[in-house]
């Protein structure tokens, strides 16, 4: 090596880290002039203020400050742009989504947990993985899951019983996320993939405990950690590879990699599972051939025999990311959303009386209502709608400008990250009226002129990468709540508890929603 090189390239590596943090969002950018928050700390930006609030509370002061666009600096000098008018959100999410893809660090952070499938995808390959597997969450496929469903939910109605009936206080205290996770997991995991999890009755080295443990791992500081991991060259095939739960031991001097090493050690137990389902899928299909049938898993097993163009077919491993990210979606956003849900009828008495006279009638006519009356239930569809509303599972989301661009009216420098503040549209008092953030399910029956259907709402965003879960998500929670709310009564431990929402992907209570459980007598 040149004996003058070091310091040269010890200057110019200086020089580039001043000209990040500094003399690009502080002089040069474009966007420096839009109005915003303090720049914030040099390295984080406004970042601690993000992680300390409820998710969506500081973006939705800044855009009733400063608005209706908004710049605001992120970790190490990263600027970040948020629109609130609905033409902004149509043209990002919608006509123009190929400009304003999902960026690096977001697909990388998601893959260590939901695999780089669909959820990670993008344009071409994200249209190819769609069509392949949306008819596996046509009505026609999902309408019959309805009956393995209620198998699992009265498995679940008859512990909660003899619990209850044994405990000499005839209530019992539950911990309604750790309930919903094995629930929506086990309900997922027969649905989907044929696959029996018995969350419920063998708990210990279930997926529902690897799960439970990842969660403990999603605070803010520890995300934040992630995002500026994975920006590294190869730490992302490493922490995806099979080796990096092996080096765990070694990761202990530092945290925030150790953190890394607890994640991939969980994901490798996940992994080991979705690997026995498909194994024990593909033994079935001996006697049932999978190739005419278009359930979830047959639809990923029929991907090994499909040509991706110009790309080898799906390998074991991609399978193996393919059911993670069903997986992942698909029960930690249903358990967070039904955890919610229970949290605002045990806070809205009325409400819950009045879902509990509403589900009580369907159930005496069929105590299994099919899917069409479930989704005819007005009060039931109401409250479902208005805690997504107010509880949206995720919260927000991120895109980046592909290319040099103009957002109303605004030029957007490709790179540019875009948050997307689902939240905040979805209690934006422009669009929803003074009383916003309050919960009012009857609003659902009235809905103001200023609703607009596609954007108003975006608990399951809009556009081509819009929920492909959707209607299977709310056929669950229908059937869910259906049945819980005319067996047991959810009651808060004490009139001031509250739920804080978690900062991190998805959105949780902090303390996981103790509540206390009453059966209802019959
Ligand atoms: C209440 C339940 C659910 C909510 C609120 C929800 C919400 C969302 C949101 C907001 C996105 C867009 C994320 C982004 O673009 O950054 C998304 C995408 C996705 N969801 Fe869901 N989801 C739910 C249930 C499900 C279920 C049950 C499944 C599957 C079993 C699922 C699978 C997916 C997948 C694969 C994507 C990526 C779609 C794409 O990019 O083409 N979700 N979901």
């Amino acid at each position: 090596m040149d004996s003058d090189s070091s310091p040269h390239q010890l200057l110019y590596g200086a020089y580039k880290i001043l000209y990040q943090l500094v003399i690009w969002p502080r002089f040069l950018s474009p966007l420096r002039l839009l109005p915003g928050p303090p720049l914030g700390s040099l390295l984080s930006g406004q970042f601690p203020v993000i992680l300390a609030e409820e998710a969506g509370s500081p973006q939705r002061r800044w855009l009733k400050e400063y608005g209706p666009v908004v710049r605001v600096v992120g970790p190490i000098g990263i600027e970040r742009l948020i629109f609130i008018k609905p033409e902004a959100l149509r043209q990002i999410l919608i006509t123009d989504w190929l400009d304003f893809p999902r960026p690096d660090f977001y697909r990388h952070v998601l893959g260590l947990v939901v695999g780089y499938g669909l959820f990670t995808v993008t344009g071409d390959e994200s249209k190819w993985m769609r069509k392949i597997m949306n008819p596996a969450f046509s009505n026609t496929r999902l309408i019959p899951h309805i009956d393995p469903c209620y198998d699992i939910i009265d498995e679940y109605v008859d512990t909660l019983s003899n619990e209850i009936d044994e405990d000499p206080t005839g209530c019992k205290t539950y911990v309604i996320h750790n309930l919903m996770t094995k629930l929506t997991l086990d309900i997922l995991c027969l649905t989907a993939f044929g696959y029996k999890a018995n969350n419920l009755s063998r708990f210990e080295g279930s997926i529902a405990e690897a799960y439970e443990e990842l969660l403990d791992l999603q605070s803010g500081p520890n995300i934040a950690s992630f995002c500026f991991g994975v920006s590294f060259p190869f730490v992302p095939e490493f922490m995806t590879s099979g080796w990096a739960h092996l080096f765990k031991p070694l990761f202990r001097f530092n945290p925030a990699l150790y953190r890394g090493g607890i994640t991939a050690e969980i994901m490798h137990r996940i992994k080991i599972i979705a690997r026995r389902m498909l194994d024990e899928r593909r033994a079935d299909s001996e006697a049932a051939p999978f190739e005419d049938k278009k359930d979830l898993m047959s639809i990923i097993l029929q991907s090994q025999c499909t040509e991706k163009a110009g790309k080898a077919r799906s390998s074991n491993a991609d399978m193996v990311d393919h059911i993670l990210t069903f997986l992942g979606a698909g029960h930690d956003t249903t358990s967070s959303s039904l955890t919610w849900t229970l949290w605002l009828l045990a806070k809205h008495k009325s409400a819950q009386i009045k879902l509990r006279e509403e589900a009580s009638a369907l159930v005496s006519k069929n105590p299994r209502p099919d899917h069409r009356s479930l989704k005819e239930s007005p009060f039931l569809e109401a409250v479902i709608m208005e805690s997504l509303r107010l509880y949206p599972p995720l919260p927000q989301t991120v895109r980046q400008a592909a290319k040099d661009t103009e957002v109303d009216g605004i030029f957007v420098p490709k790179g540019t990250m875009i948050y997307v503040p689902i939240r905040v549209f979805n209690t934006w008092e422009g669009y929803w009226g003074e009383n916003a953030e309050e919960f009012r399910p009857e609003r659902w029956q009235d809905l103001p002129e200023t609703y607009n259907s596609t954007l108003s709402m975006l608990a399951f965003i809009a556009g081509p990468h819009a929920c492909i879960g959707r209607a299977m998500a709310m056929m669950e929670m229908r059937a869910i709540l259906t049945i819980l709310i005319t067996r047991f009564q959810f009651d808060l431990l004490d009139p001031n508890q509250n739920a804080i929402p978690r900062a991190g992907v998805s959105m949780k209570p902090t303390d996981s929603l103790p509540l206390r459980v009453t059966k209802i007598s019959t």
